[in-house]
């Protein structure tokens, strides 16, 4: 039997795992983390994070071949292959700082391995990595090896927040890296063998080492880009009349292009694009090319513009100031389905509405009030329960994440509490602006034709 030990119990590692436990009840998977609280979590009935699915198939194999455990040690030295899904986060200090991957947590995690093992293993990286890193990697584990052996692979996760149970159950494709020598495709033929228990073969691609690495950090910038693109597109909408939903169904219509990812929007969020973007614009910056590293550097520019843009129509269409002007912010979380608010925009417009003086009232369904003002730094909000409450006496409404039950609320009795003019500011696109505007509301949706109060009232990016 072979037995999985995966290094990370986060937002990858545990969904990862107890899929491959579920389809694979043979295989014994053991979750290590060195966060007890996490691993508390995971062993109670409430998950340490929410995603739909997730909760039926952890009740299904947990205690029976899925295992969480803060005893890191143990299991690594016990499996065959240990999956190193520890955070990489942006350097903040030093070398690369604002650009690089901050590599600790994976040598601390590589170290440990080299310190415990005293059989054969085979390493996997699923963490979002720079591309050479599996060779830094095997240096680490060859000095600190005492004669046993490694082989590493490079196997990136693709799945999103909010869909995670469904994009591992059914992946576009998985990716899988390898030594091009014959202990290392023996290493991703084992690997192959795993996911092959439910993913068809056609899907599982082999390449490597370095492709495999390099893919993840592309994929991810060429979905960002897409965003950007529209986003940009969208102001132009706004500018001159033109209906960004309207022609992100033109073009999307073209199969070359394709109708998924062209949603406007404030902003991109998420706790990879930026991340990944930053790492790609430094590994090209290492490698000499600063034109490729200032394209791609473009993206969060924009990115970085439309929440800027956002705030600042917010704040010049309520006569140019929000000073003591309450505010409703529905949606806090980067994306629905999700209490993740790592990068959300809505940091970002809260801060920029913040500065103007604004009193900010946010509601979101998952992400928790503790999480708000740690991501505030403590700055003075309200956090409510209700989105009517939030809305009670505010002069605007700001829309900033897309969960489905913003699209069915009562907006009517939601005016009615408002201050007037009331505004409505919709970030995600998720309302009908002209049935808003015959409620009364001052209607803003990125992308669409303006109002006239809006058009009066012109804001300076
Ligand atoms: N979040 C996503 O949707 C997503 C998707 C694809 C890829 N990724 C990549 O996967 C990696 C993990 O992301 P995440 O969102 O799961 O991160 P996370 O922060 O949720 O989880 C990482 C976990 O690793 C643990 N950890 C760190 N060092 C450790 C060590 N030495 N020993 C044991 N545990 C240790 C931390 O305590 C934490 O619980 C990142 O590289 C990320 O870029 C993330
Ligand atoms: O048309 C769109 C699509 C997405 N978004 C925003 O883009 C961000 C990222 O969304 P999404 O990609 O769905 O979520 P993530 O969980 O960040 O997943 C991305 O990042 C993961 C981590 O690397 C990858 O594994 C996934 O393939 C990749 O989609 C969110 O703020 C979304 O609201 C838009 O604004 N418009």
């Amino acid at each position: 039997m072979v037995k999985i030990c995966c290094i990370g119990a986060g937002y990858v590692g545990g969904p990862t795992m107890a899929v491959i436990a579920l389809k694979c009840p043979d295989v014994e998977v053991v979750v290590v983390d060195i966060s007890e609280a996490r691993i508390a979590g995971w062993n109670s009935d409430r998950l340490p994070i929410y995603e739909p699915g997730l909760d039926d198939v952890v009740k299904r194999c947990r205690g029976r071949n899925l295992f969480f455990s803060t005893d890191v040690e143990r299991y690594v030295g016990e499996a065959d292959v240990v999956f190193v899904s520890v955070n990489t986060p942006t350097k903040t200090r030093g070398l690369g700082a604002g650009k690089a991957a901050d590599l600790t947590y994976w040598e601390s995690a590589a170290r440990m391995i080299a310190d415990v093992s005293r059989s054969d293993k085979i390493v996997v990286e699923k963490s979002t990595v720079p591309v050479k890193t599996a060779e830094a990697i095997e240096k680490i584990l060859a000095h600190n090896g005492r004669g046993v052996r490694y082989q590493i692979l490079s196997n990136p996760k693709f799945l999103a927040e909010g869909t995670a149970v469904r994009d591992l159950f059914a992946p576009d494709r998985v990716l899988i890296g390898g030594r091009e020598t014959p202990e290392g495709q023996a290493a991703v033929k084992v690997l192959k063998g795993v996911y092959a228990r439910w993913v068809p073969e056609d899907r599982i691609i082999t390449t490597n080492l370095w492709s495999a690495e390099l893919s993840k950090l592309a994929a991810n910038a060429f979905l960002a880009q897409r965003i950007s693109s529209v986003n940009a597109i969208s102001a132009l909408c706004e500018a001159t009349g033109a209906d960004v939903a309207e022609v992100a169904c033109s073009i999307g219509k073209d199969s070359r292009i394709g109708p998924r990812f062209l949603s406007a929007s404030v902003g991109f969020g998420g706790s990879c694009f930026q991340k990944d973007i930053l790492n790609l614009v430094y590994i090209c910056e290492c490698y000499g090319l600063p034109e490729v590293a200032e394209y791609w550097r473009q993206v969060i520019g924009i990115n970085d513009y439309q929440k800027s843009r956002f705030v600042n129509r917010v704040v010049s269409s309520m006569f140019n100031t929000v000073a003591g002007k309450k505010v409703a912010v529905l949606g806090f979380a980067f994306k629905k389905d999700t209490g993740d608010t790592r990068e959300t925009p809505a940091i970002d417009v809260c801060r920029g509405l913040l500065g103007d003086k604004a009193v900010v009232s946010i509601y979101d369904p998952q992400v928790t009030e503790e999480q708000v003002r740690r991501d505030l730094a403590m700055r003075k909000v309200a956090v409510t329960t209700d989105a009517y409450e939030a809305a009670r006496d505010a002069h605007a409404v700001c829309i900033l994440t897309e969960w489905e039950d913003f699209r069915s609320l009562d907006y009517r009795r939601m005016y009615d509490v408002m201050q007037k003019p009331a505004f409505v500011f919709d970030g995600r696109n998720i309302v009908d602006p002209e049935k808003l505007r015959d409620i009364g509301f001052i209607v803003y949706a990125i992308g669409k034709p303006l109002d006239q109060w809006l058009k009066d009232m012109p804001a300076v990016a």
